[in-house]
């Protein structure tokens, strides 16, 4: 058999197990051969690419199914891609694995040919998803760090000449992200501290970013801090902050002055957040390890807080990768901005549970964890059970020399399987999305309480309206309830190409980011902002489990933080429940709801999570002062 076959299969093997990335397996293989490392690669993606249709095709060959015992799973679609979609059309060399899988040539190709006329298709590339067949390819956003020596300018400049001197090229006028040299790159017409180069551009190892000079961070997950844009000697909290990337941006607009409260609920990504900071030279960041939900409106130490960015987790479906988008979300690697939102849902699912408990009134529209399991379990069911009629069917067929037709049977079944499985994930997927988005509105709520609030920030990484446009508009019907008091500012009016989607009074005012467009993550940005400053923030209500603090403690000075010592544990902070007050109705809005959900949970930025030391106790406070 043909080596390739073999080392393609073990690389799918190893990313089925999470073990690294495509590129990562495929080089760290091979011994050093970079001709044999770049053969396995591209079989390794053009197999990845296929490999949906290919299961397919094995699904409807149920022969083929049975062979899985004899020929393992991943050197079987690495074969049948050769086969039936190769320009050779071919599977070189010999071999049993090989003989197997020829023998079912004529069912494999029928099946083909039926699947196209099924999908009304004439070329087997127009099987393959639209994210698959043209990939949008991101650039490499690099962002300069102005902390670095104090001064923007000089940071700026010194980098570029870093970079030139490396034999990069810089180039006057930005070109599509497809034709950035792999030497080039060029100044963001917008933030001339964001330089941008050619998306395959490796700078994890580069002196600059381990100095904290340099930040790899997408353009769009810039523009929060820029759009809130805090004075120099402002009081801010960035309630959801850990890794870290916009919290360091905000630090360096406030040119160190002043001071930031970094919320992260997280212990293990605060302490990237600490990491992250620290490397970035920021000086004005008081780093506390709780939930946001938690913070006081009456505590003295955020009485002079006017500004807060709320970047939540959220479902991360804007999120688009270099190669990744081959890979089904669960055996992707790359670390992101966006965390593991499972323990998030849980969380959500069980504050939501536990309320439904207590509150034995309206019927509500999310559904918990345990009816997830419920219905899991259930689908599994009914999937073991439609296996064993289809082998059933298959049996009889047999013996009754019907073997055609039960076989014909046993395809409808499964295809007919698949559908309902398809359906009932899209259902769960709107469930997850729905209680992620009142999680988010719960964050925002949040903020608005603090008694000298000014500016509030929300921005996800999701291209969903439900988490976006529908929770700020949830936002403004809870706090213009009565009186008028908060209205969105209209951010960079200029972006025209950009806006959020128009389904209510100014809901164009925020901006989203689409990647075919503005070749950067899906991001939704909105600003609110408080009409009458004069008069203090009404706190909304608390949730019901927030601790009252066992002392008062002493406000922190805005302009000049002092080093804390204090570390406050939370034994006595139980998890938030977080709709103490009526749930807000679901948005009525109807227009784009759930848009298109290719979401594979990775990100570009991998600078912010290699080493990361583990913080000595849970709940910390960490001051971060030179
Ligand atoms: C989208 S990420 C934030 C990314 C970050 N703003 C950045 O740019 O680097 C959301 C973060 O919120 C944290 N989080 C979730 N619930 C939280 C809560 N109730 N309070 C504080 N942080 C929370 C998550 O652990 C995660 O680190």
């Amino acid at each position: 058999m043909c080596d390739f076959y073999q080392q393609a299969a073990n690389v799918i093997d190893q990313l089925i197990q999470k073990k690294g990335s495509i590129k990562g397996l495929t080089y760290s293989g091979q011994s050093n051969n970079t001709k044999t490392s770049k053969t396995t690669y591209a079989l390794v993606c053009e197999t990845l690419k296929y490999k949906d249709v290919v299961d397919e095709i094995i699904g409807m060959v149920p022969e083929l199914e049975k062979e899985k015992s004899n020929v393992k799973y991943s050197l079987m679609i690495v074969m049948i891609y050769e086969l039936l979609f190769s320009s050779k059309q071919t599977i070189k060399g010999g071999g049993i694995a090989k003989k197997t899988i020829m023998q079912y040539k004529t069912q494999m190709v029928s099946s083909l040919a039926r699947m196209k006329i099924k999908k009304r298709v004439a070329d087997s590339i127009d099987l393959l998803p639209e994210h698959i067949r043209n990939p949008i390819t991101l650039p490499r956003y690099v962002r300069i760090n102005s902390l670095f020596n104090g001064c923007m300018e000089s940071a700026v400049q010194d980098a570029i000449n870093t970079f030139v001197a490396e034999g990069y090229d810089k180039i006057d006028k930005p070109v599509q992200a497809n034709n950035i040299g792999e030497k080039e790159f060029y100044q963001d017409v917008d933030f001339p501290e964001i330089l941008v180069f050619n998306a395959n551009v490796d700078l994890h190892d580069h002196k600059m970013l381990l100095d904290g000079h340099i930040i790899l961070q997408d353009k769009a997950s810039c523009m929060p801090s820029y759009i809130l844009s805090p004075p120099p000697g402002s009081v801010v909290i960035d309630s959801c902050s850990a890794p870290g990337n916009k919290t360091s941006l905000l630090s360096a607009q406030m040119k160190n002055k002043g001071q930031i409260f970094a919320i992260e609920k997280d212990k293990k990504r605060m302490g990237t957040l600490v990491k992250l900071t620290t490397r970035s030279q920021c000086k004005n960041i008081e780093a506390i390890n709780d939930s946001f939900l938690n913070l006081r409106h009456d505590d003295p130490k955020y009485k002079d807080v006017e500004y807060i960015l709320c970047d939540p987790s959220c479902s991360g479906s804007g999120i688009v990768n270099r190669l990744d988008y081959l890979l089904p979300t669960k055996y992707s690697t790359d670390t992101n901005e966006n965390e593991d939102i499972d323990d998030i849902i849980k969380d959500i699912s069980n504050s939501s549970n536990s309320k439904r408990q207590t509150e034995s009134t309206t019927a509500t529209t999310t559904t918990s964890t345990t009816d997830n399991e419920k219905n899991k379990k259930e689908m599994k069911k009914d999937k073991k059970r439609k296996l064993k009629e289809m082998k059933a069917a298959e049996k009889n067929g047999k013996k009754g020399n019907n073997n055609k037709e039960s076989l014909a049977a046993a395809a409808a079944n499964a295809e007919k399987l698949k559908e309902e499985q398809e359906e009932k994930e899209k259902k769960e997927e709107e469930e997850r999305v729905q209680l992620l988005a009142d999680f988010q509105l719960s964050i925002i709520r949040h903020a608005f309480g603090f008694p000298s609030i000014k500016r509030v920030i929300y921005s996800t990484c999701s291209i969903h309206q439900v988490e976006n446009e529908d929770v700020v508009q949830r936002a403004l019907e809870e706090l213009n309830k009565d009186k008028e008091t908060w209205r969105l500012v209209n951010i960079l009016p200029h972006w025209n190409h950009s806006r959020g989607y128009s389904i209510y009074k100014n809901s164009e005012y925020s901006i989203r980011m689409t990647p075919s467009i503005d070749h950067t993550i899906g991001f939704f940005v909105a600003l609110f902002e408080r009409i009458d400053t004069t008069v203090k923030a009404k706190p909304l209500p608390i949730p019901i489990s927030q601790p009252k603090p066992t002392k008062t403690p002493t406000p922190a000075p805005a302009s000049a933080p002092t080093p804390s010592t204090t570390s406050t544990t939370t034994s006595q902070q139980q998890k938030p429940v977080l709709f103490k007050s009526e749930p807000t109705k679901p948005s009525n809005s109807t227009k784009k709801k759930l848009g298109n959900n290719n979401n594979n949970n990775n990100n570009n930025n991998k600078n912010n999570t290699k080493g990361e030391s583990p913080m000595k106790s849970n709940k910390k406070k960490i001051k971060l002062s030179s």
